[in-house]
């Protein structure tokens, strides 16, 4: 199994602006996207929701137009328990943003379970998903870690909330240590809605590239907090296979210890 102990060095880079994180981001997945389709004709990029979904826009201009789409097999690092057609649905809302502008094929693009989603089951919904990702390993469209049986996703675009949480691995909640299961559930999110499934921290880390996007004030204490190395904040566990990089625009790298700029 992957360590999440840190080893991975933790990289970033720091923009102006948010337009200016959310370009980079476009380019770094668009870059991506080209070198996986090229050497395994897949793509397997994992979405979170959150700021990032509109982000994720700056994918949909002329310069892109080469992405290989009908490549991409899409996830969610997490998904709240909800009707897919809700408002709080991280799949409702980057499919109303982005997804429906895109010639991705319906069938690679992977919500969770409608019927747990309408009856509100966070631990049959995390099931289903889990099945559905031990799936595609067995059809080689995602790749495993190493030989551990761990998928191993080529990128995952992730987003941290103010308290330092990312999927749904929120501070002082005991999912964090979960590490035979690739999905998980909670029933009592401190943030809305409640219900949630989310990939495990080994899950996580064994991606290949993970790009963590963070942009406002309302963040730069977290940020602080994690470019100090402390692991009270499931953020700061974040590694990766390859790399994993933080995109930060000024104002949430603006608390970052000087020894870190
Ligand atoms: O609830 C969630 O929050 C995080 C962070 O969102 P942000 O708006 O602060 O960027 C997000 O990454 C996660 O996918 C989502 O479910």
């Amino acid at each position: 199994m992957a360590s999440y102990s840190a080893n991975t060095k933790r990289e970033k880079k720091v923009f102006d602006t948010e337009d200016d994180v959310a370009k980079a981001m476009a380019e770094y997945t668009f870059n991506l996207s080209k070198k996986f389709c090229k050497k395994r004709g897949y793509f397997t990029i994992v979405l979170s929701g959150g700021d990032l979904v509109l982000w994720l826009k700056k994918l949909l201009v002329p310069e892109y137009a080469e992405t290989e789409w009908s490549k991409w097999h899409v996830f969610w690092v997490d998904e709240r328990v909800v009707p897919l057609d809700d408002k709080d649905s991280n799949y409702k809302q980057t499919l109303d943003s982005f997804l429906s502008e895109v010639p991705i094929p319906t069938s690679n693009i992977y919500a969770i379970d409608q019927n747990c989603a309408a009856l509100g089951d966070a631990k049959g919904a995390a099931i289903v998903y889990e099945e559905c990702i031990k799936r595609l390993v067995n059809q080689n469209i995602i790749r495993t870690y190493k030989s551990s049986g761990f998928p191993q996703f080529d990128l995952q675009l992730l987003g941290m909330g103010p308290d330092g949480h990312m999927a749904s691995l929120f501070p002082g909640h005991y999912q964090i240590k979960e590490k035979a299961s690739l999905v998980t559930y909670i029933t009592n999110s401190p943030k809305l809605p409640p219900k949630r499934i989310t990939f495990t921290l080994p899950v996580i880390n064994c991606a290949s590239y993970n790009l963590m996007a963070v942009c406002g004030e309302a963040q730069a204490d977290a940020v602080a907090k994690v470019f100090k190395d402390d692991f009270n904040l499931p953020s700061a566990r974040l590694t990766a296979d390859t790399q994993a990089i933080w995109y930060l625009d000024k104002a949430a790298a603006s608390k970052l210890p000087s020894e870190c700029l």
